[in-house]
């Protein structure tokens, strides 16, 4: 039988023999994974731990929250927040930073995180998850502000999401490669079930919402007309479809067999660049989508290239299998040039 190789055993190599991460960072994934194990115990007994439905309250985005958005929020917070390894935490449930109290120690390390993505799936018992990413302080001065999170996703330390499936799996990045990890309930020990995970580079597979369609931009809309008119048309292939709603779970899905995911800009509301949230959704999951082969971008720009503005920031996001992801790119960037030259 093969060695089990464990998440702790994983960081320690990253730390010890590679040298990739300091001890600092490796005390924060294990606390992250140590969370999540707490928010999957929670998401499993569903009905059972009154963890399903609505809390009656709204986010600063303006989404109505579930039980499960606060309580792994709050999972989260307590976990990291003694640890002495980060200076501050950001979420998409809260309006604003979570500085670690006085009380305890300071590190250097900043921690987001959308701590249940997916809210819609949570009470139909379809798979959610928790996405995360860390950014180093790079101001070392005492204190901490919004200011300090305000750094583009390609100078993320780590990035990973736990997807609270058929089977709760942990996928990681310190920017060596991509692996994942299965927890064995049995034992409670995350298990390093494959590494340097790999996107196939072509796919007959895309994920958008398609109910946007009227609403979509013509480079989006191109795209997706010509992956339907499949073999008859200039791909030449049929494509299939998939859309579970949940980030987490359509990426996971990209991870393991390829595919393009987008939720792309749409004209409903055209000044707001996209739903999905950059600095805890898009950059982590660029993150490990470009560790792993694949491309990320927000049709014209490199979504780790974009200096965020503010912390909830919006983006368009299409990622996925490099050739697919770099035509859906070509569509808008020829679509920018024709614009400006009429
Ligand atoms: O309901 P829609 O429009 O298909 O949107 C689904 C998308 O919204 C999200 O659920 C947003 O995340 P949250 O659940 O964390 O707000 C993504 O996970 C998913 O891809
Ligand atoms: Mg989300
Ligand atoms: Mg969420």
């Amino acid at each position: 039988m093969p060695k089990r190789i464990s998440l702790t055993q994983y960081l320690v190599e990253q730390q010890r023999e590679h040298g990739h991460i300091p001890a600092q960072l490796r005390l924060l994934i294990e606390i992250v994974a140590r969370a999540c194990k707490r928010i999957a115990i929670a998401v499993n007994k569903g009905e059972l731990g009154e963890v399903l439905g609505s809390a009656d309250s709204e986010n600063v985005q303006g989404e109505v929250q579930k039980k499960l958005d606060i309580i792994s929020n709050e999972v989260l917070i307590e976990a990291n927040e003694w640890g002495g390894h980060l200076a501050a935490m950001a979420s998409e449930e809260m309006d604003t930073i979570h500085v670690v109290p006085n009380r305890y120690p300071q590190g250097e390390y900043l921690l987001m995180f959308d701590p249940l993505d997916g809210s819609s799936n949570i009470d139909v018992n379809v798979s959610i998850g928790t996405i995360f990413s860390v950014l180093r302080k790079v101001n070392n001065t005492r204190g901490v502000s919004e200011d300090d999170f305000m750094q583009p996703g390609k100078q993320q330390a780590a990035a990973g999401y736990c997807v609270y499936g058929p089977q709760t799996t942990l996928v990681l990045t310190v920017g060596q490669g991509v692996a994942m990890f299965t927890l064995d309930r049995e034992t409670g020990s995350w298990v390093l079930t494959q590494k340097d995970v790999s996107i196939p580079e072509d796919t007959k597979e895309f994920a958008i919402n398609m109910s946007n369609m009227r609403h979509w931009a013509p480079p989006v809309k191109r795209y997706i007309d010509e992956c339907l008119i499949g073999k008859e048309g200039p791909r030449g292939k049929d494509f299939n479809m998939r859309w579970v709603a949940s980030m987490v779970a359509d990426v996971h899905r990209i991870l393991t067999r390829g595919g393009i995911f987008m939720y792309p800009w749409d004209k409903r509301e055209p000044n707001k660049p996209g739903k999905l949230r950059l600095m805890y959704e898009a950059n982590p999951m660029a993150f490990l989508i470009e560790q792993a082969g694949g491309m990320a971008t927000n049709g014209t720009q490199r979504i780790m290239d974009i200096q965020p503005t503010k912390l909830h920031e919006r983006v368009s996001v299409i990622l996925g299998s490099r050739n697919e992801v770099r035509r859906v790119t070509e569509y808008h960037l020829e679509d920018v040039e024709k614009t400006s030259q009429a």
